[in-house]
């Protein structure tokens, strides 16, 4: 076989705590389809709740990274509000009164355990391509080492229209293989790894 490929880690990680960001492009949608749909069949089918899987899209991959960051930020600021709501209940019970607040109020929606973004850049006449997909690579690093939220890099950068189809299952000449199953995995390993 060939050297390539995605070795398993060999561990089971469990989905079900976990609630995952996926931020697609719209350009490409024939392609970007199979890959969206394939990294969520993945992570339903280790345990991640179809409710906990947030879906966005954007116009074109060049947008992915603006829209990660702004969506892992909100539900940041959401997350912690919501604790800060909580431990100012509890600071009013300990101050006032002494029954304990009727509805333990849970948090509707918290941050993210991991984000996958995903985008199809297939080569055109010109240098737009690379200045795309360079600046995406980079832009979608620094977030997740930023806010240390894990964002799987789920843009493919292709020179064919058959590259693309092939890399989500859907290949004319050859199937392929769906490269969003390998980033629903990466997202639940790495939402898992980085919650110990
Ligand atoms: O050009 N080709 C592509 C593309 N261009 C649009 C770009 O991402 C952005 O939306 C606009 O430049 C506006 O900022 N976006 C893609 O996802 N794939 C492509 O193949």
């Amino acid at each position: 076989s060939t050297v390539k490929g995605l070795a398993d880690s060999g561990e089971r990680f469990d989905g079900s705590p976990l609630r995952i960001l996926i931020v697609h492009a719209r350009w490409n949608e024939s392609v970007i389809k199979p890959l969206v749909e394939g990294s969520v069949q993945v992570m339903l089918a280790s345990g991640v709740k179809r409710e906990n899987i947030v879906i966005e899209t954007v116009p074109g991959s060049y947008e992915l990274p603006m829209a990660c960051s702004r969506l892992i930020a909100a539900s940041q600021v959401q997350a912690s509000a919501t604790a800060d709501d909580l431990m100012g209940a509890s600071s009013l019970l300990d101050s006032s009164t002494s029954s304990a607040p009727s509805s333990s109020a849970s948090p509707s929606s918290g941050t993210f355990s991991a984000c996958i973004a995903i985008g199809v850049l297939i080569k055109g006449s010109t240098q737009h391509f690379e200045y795309i997909s360079e600046a995406v690579s980079h832009g979608l690093m620094r977030i997740q080492l930023d806010t240390g939220v894990p964002v799987i890099y789920g843009v493919l950068n292709c020179n064919t229209d058959e590259q693309a189809l092939q890399r989500a299952g859907v290949g004319r000449e050859q199937k392929g293989h769906n490269h969003g199953e390998d980033w629903g995995k990466a997202a639940v390993e790495l939402g898992v790894k980085t919650a110990r």
